[in-house]
């Protein structure tokens, strides 16, 4: 496949020596000084596009995308407040948007056992907390990921209204502390505390390797197919 990668800074190096290593080429690597460049690409020049650039530039980058037809796999965080627009400009041109918080396999996993932990404590006397560590570069706080295990845990749980960014905690609002620090990748721990003992959850990244595997990957399964899919769509197929 022809790819074109939309930021090319830490997410977008690694994606590339993956998509390189799985025989793919790269049509083209976009960032802030270059982004004239995609209009001088012709529609068949890209098979896809992986988009890992910026909280503020993501929005403006997928809706490129999709009005030039080239389906798109975005993996940004912080802008989904625009999500519902950008889903409605794909029903609209017809086109291909895959979008996940976290594309490690991992991480997805994750996701599921949180779930599952999340139903198991649902009625047990035990203050429930999250944290994410990530390294000092990062602009979003909490992050995706963060955001996606709390929405996880509120669904289970019952009796949390939603989350809150600490220190502005609130009663009944589950509490997420985000931590900047080095280069850490990306930690993430799910915390249930009672007077007497603790469960603690936690998934670390080691490295961008499993992200970006998990971006080359969708981007495999994206090509050919129309609408807004996610990672239980890729998921679901895999496991057949
Ligand atoms: N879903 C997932 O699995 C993962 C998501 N992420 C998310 O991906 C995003 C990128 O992360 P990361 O690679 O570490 O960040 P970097 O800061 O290393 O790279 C961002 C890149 O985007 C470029 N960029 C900024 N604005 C634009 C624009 N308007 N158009 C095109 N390119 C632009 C930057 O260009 P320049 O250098 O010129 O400023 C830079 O090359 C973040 O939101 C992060 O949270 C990260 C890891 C995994
Ligand atoms: O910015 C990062 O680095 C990461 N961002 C994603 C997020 O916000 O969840 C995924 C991963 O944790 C790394």
């Amino acid at each position: 496949m022809n790819i074109l990668l939309l930021g090319y800074g830490k997410m977008g190096k690694t994606i590339e020596k993956i998509a390189v290593e799985r025989g793919h080429t790269i049509a083209g690597r976009i960032d802030v000084q270059n982004k004239s460049d995609m209009d001088g690409l012709q529609a068949g020049d890209v098979d896809v596009a992986i988009e890992f650039s910026s909280p503020e530039a993501a929005f403006g980058n997928i809706s490129y995308c999709l009005k030039r037809g080239w389906p798109v796999v975005s993996g940004t965080t912080g802008w989904l407040e625009h999500r519902s627009e950008v889903e409605a400009l794909c029903k609209e041109k017809g086109g291909a948007f895959f979008y996940a918080s976290n594309y490690s396999i991992g991480v997805n996993i994750f996701f599921r056992l949180n779930r599952l932990l999340a139903k198991l404590m649902n009625g047990q006397h035990y203050q429930t907390s999250m944290t994410e560590v990530h390294h000092i570069h990062k602009l979003d706080a909490p992050s995706g990921t963060a955001i996606t295990l709390a929405e996880g845990v509120i669904a289970e749980a019952g009796n949390l209204s939603g989350w809150k960014l600490e220190p502005d905690g609130q009663e009944g609002f589950l509490p997420i502390k985000a931590l900047r620090e080095g280069e850490v990748p990306g930690t993430h721990i799910v915390r249930y505390d009672s007077d007497v003992d603790t469960i603690e959850i936690s998934h670390i990244a080691h490295n961008r390797t499993g992200f970006a595997l998990g971006a080359v990957v969708s981007a495999e399964w994206l090509k050919g197919k129309s609408g807004v899919f996610g990672m239980d769509d890729l998921l679901k197929d895999l496991d057949q």
